[in-house]
């Protein structure tokens, strides 16, 4: 596959290598289920009830996202670059008799595909994995109807962003595999922000997600230096 597909094909193959993990609590994407219900939290805080809100979680992976909105009644596809990250959604999703419809494709190609189609379109801990992230902000801008929401989570580039999350994270707590991110893919919410207004969304609210070490809980509040999470409205 071209690099103008905008895909990262080691990217690809990282999360293809540990997607087995998925959905252990105590594995490689432990953080991922730690701050999973502060996403969903945010993302019901503005737009209120899931019921019948038709969905695309864009770099689903395993689906702890898709799943979650799934289960309070949002109508979700999630859609991934990975095959076995996308197999171990779909395993998953059977086991616990929920229903999400997950598809190997782009998000740039899903634009063209359904423009204007969703209600809610989430990209969490995805654009950091990208060649050109702000392909992905247009699709998902395309995707969203007039009106819709779409929320975006990263990782800033800031020191402290690279001590934490790259020093501290992955080789000091090992909480993820080392070589999991790279610093100079971090993403500053002002560059976010300004790609997102570019492509027609408006950013509405942007927090901070933070982690204490030492009580391994995360919360959602002020201070996007390090992991944040932004929502975005379609003008
Ligand atoms: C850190 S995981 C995040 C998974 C999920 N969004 C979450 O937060 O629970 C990043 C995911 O992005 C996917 N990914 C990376 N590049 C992609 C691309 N160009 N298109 C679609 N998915 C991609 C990977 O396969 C992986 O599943």
């Amino acid at each position: 596959m071209s690099k103008e597909v905008n895909v990262d094909l080691a990217e690809i193959a990282k999360f293809e290598e540990v997607a087995h993990e998925w959905w252990d609590l105590e594995g490689n994407f432990k953080p991922l289920h730690q701050i999973n219900p502060l996403r969903r939290q945010f993302i019901i805080q503005h737009v209120g009830e899931l019921f019948e809100k038709v969905t695309i979680d864009v770099g689903c992976g395993g689906g702890i996202l898709a799943e979650s909105l799934a289960k309070l009644g949002a109508n979700v596809t999630g859609i991934d670059m990975g095959e076995e990250p996308l197999n171990v959604a779909k395993l998953h999703a059977l086991e616990s008799k929920t229903q999400v419809e997950y598809q190997k494709i782009t998000a740039e190609a899903k634009a063209q595909q359904a423009p204007a189609t969703f209600d809610i379109v989430t990209c969490m801990e995805m654009l950091e994995h990208v060649p050109d992230p702000e392909s992905i902000i247009k699709a998902c801008a395309d995707m969203v109807k007039p009106g819709g929401y779409v929320f975006f989570s990263t990782l800033n580039k800031t020191i402290k962003s690279y001590l934490l999350a790259i020093v501290a994270a992955e080789k000091l707590l090992k909480l993820v595999p080392d070589g999991t991110h790279h610093h100079e893919n971090f993403i500053r919410p002002s560059t976010l922000i300004a790609w997102a207004e570019k492509h027609g969304l408006k950013c509405i609210d942007a927090t901070g997600i933070h982690y204490n070490p030492i009580t391994e809980n995360h919360k959602l509040a002020p201070g996007l230096d390090v992991n944040y999470i932004l929502c975005c409205q379609k003008r």
